[in-house]
């Protein structure tokens, strides 16, 4: 398969990274973060989500960063919303697009959103119909494509299912997550070959944390399975509160570098968005997670 001439990068920092920062971050640099990523070209900002503040005490305060971003026309806002009350509370903040999120393992749907896989299809059920009703568009996620932190290895014919109904139930798009990072790239291909199956892989979309390094080779073999649409994180923050050692989300940095050098066109500016990261990183008092913002920061 040819590699595509365009690749979607969806920014998932300010929501997947910050929801696993220890330390507390305020609103104005949440809202900071979002107004760099939108200054650095990213088309699609995953900014909150609207879950229970026990839960994720780092996304409390969702709907004041809604409230203080500067939307650019053409830019995706988005947020997750695990269940009613959340797509309600997303709505009062007018968000237009949010996500649900299932998982391939019972045991982390059990752990993330206190249900088993099948309860939470049906609690999304009146999600979709809202949103449906409120031209709000809904993405999907499925956790644990390639392993879990409490099963262990997650085949490709337990993901299938769960992004087939997804997908039957309105989700526009499915992220497949490897949530603990684990995956190899020969896992990679299988999983979207057998996926692809059940879900047009024009609507699937890859999600890699980095965590034994495999991050950006799962990038490149899911454009091999023609694959044109990844989540990353800026300076590659966040991590799993449910995954020991987890490390973030692949750096945005490292796969718009990977894509400028296969010729893939994304629309976003690398050095703006390497100073969206060092920014970022310099408030939490972290290193920065990209190879490439070090590399051209060094010195
Ligand atoms: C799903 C629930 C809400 C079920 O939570 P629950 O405890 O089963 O629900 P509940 O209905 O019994 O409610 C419990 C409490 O939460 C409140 N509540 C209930 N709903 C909401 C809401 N929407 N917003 C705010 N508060 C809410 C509710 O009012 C109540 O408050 P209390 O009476 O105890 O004071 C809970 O389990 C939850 O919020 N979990 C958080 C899950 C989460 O955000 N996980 C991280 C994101 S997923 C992810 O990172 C993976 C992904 C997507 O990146 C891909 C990958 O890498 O794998």
């Amino acid at each position: 398969m040819s590699l595509p001439k365009h690749v979607r990068l969806v920014e998932v920092g300010p929501r997947d990274g910050l929801q696993n920062e220890a330390q507390p971050i305020s609103v104005a640099d949440k809202v900071r973060l979002v107004d760099d990523l939108t200054e650095a070209g990213l088309s699609y900002i995953e900014v909150g989500s609207f879950v229970s503040p026990k839960w994720v005490p780092q996304m409390a305060g969702s709907a004041e960063v809604f409230a203080g971003i500067r939307q650019r026309p053409g830019v995706t806002y988005a947020a997750l919303a695990p269940n009613l009350r959340g797509l309600e509370d997303a709505l009062a903040a007018g968000v237009k697009e949010v996500a649900v999120f299932a998982a391939a393992s019972e045991a982390f749907s059990q752990r993330n959103i206190n249900c088993s896989i099948s309860e939470s299809l049906t609690r999304f059920e009146p999600i979709m119909d809202a949103a449906r009703s409120h031209g709000v568009r809904v993405r999907g996620y499925v956790s644990c494509v390639l392993g879990c932190p409490y099963e262990g290895k997650v085949s490709a014919e337990q993901v299938a299912p769960v992004a087939r109904a997804l997908h039957d139930m309105g989700c526009y798009e499915v992220s497949l997550g490897d949530t603990i990072g684990t995956g190899t790239a020969g896992d990679t291909r299988r999983l979207f070959e057998v996926v692809s199956k059940q879900v047009p892989r024009e609507q699937l979309a890859g999600h890699f944390h980095d965590t034994y390094g495999q991050a950006l080779a799962n990038v490149y073999a899911s454009l091999l399975e023609g694959i044109n649409v990844f989540d990353s994180s800026v300076a590659g923050l966040g991590g799993c509160p449910y995954a020991k050692g987890a490390t973030g989300n692949i750096a945005t940095e490292d796969v718009l570098y990977l894509l400028q050098g296969l010729g893939i066109d994304s629309g976003i500016d690398l050095d703006r968005l390497i100073a969206a990261g060092q920014r970022i990183s310099t408030v939490l008092g972290r290193a920065n997670g990209s190879r490439v913002a070090r590399a051209r920061t060094a010195g």
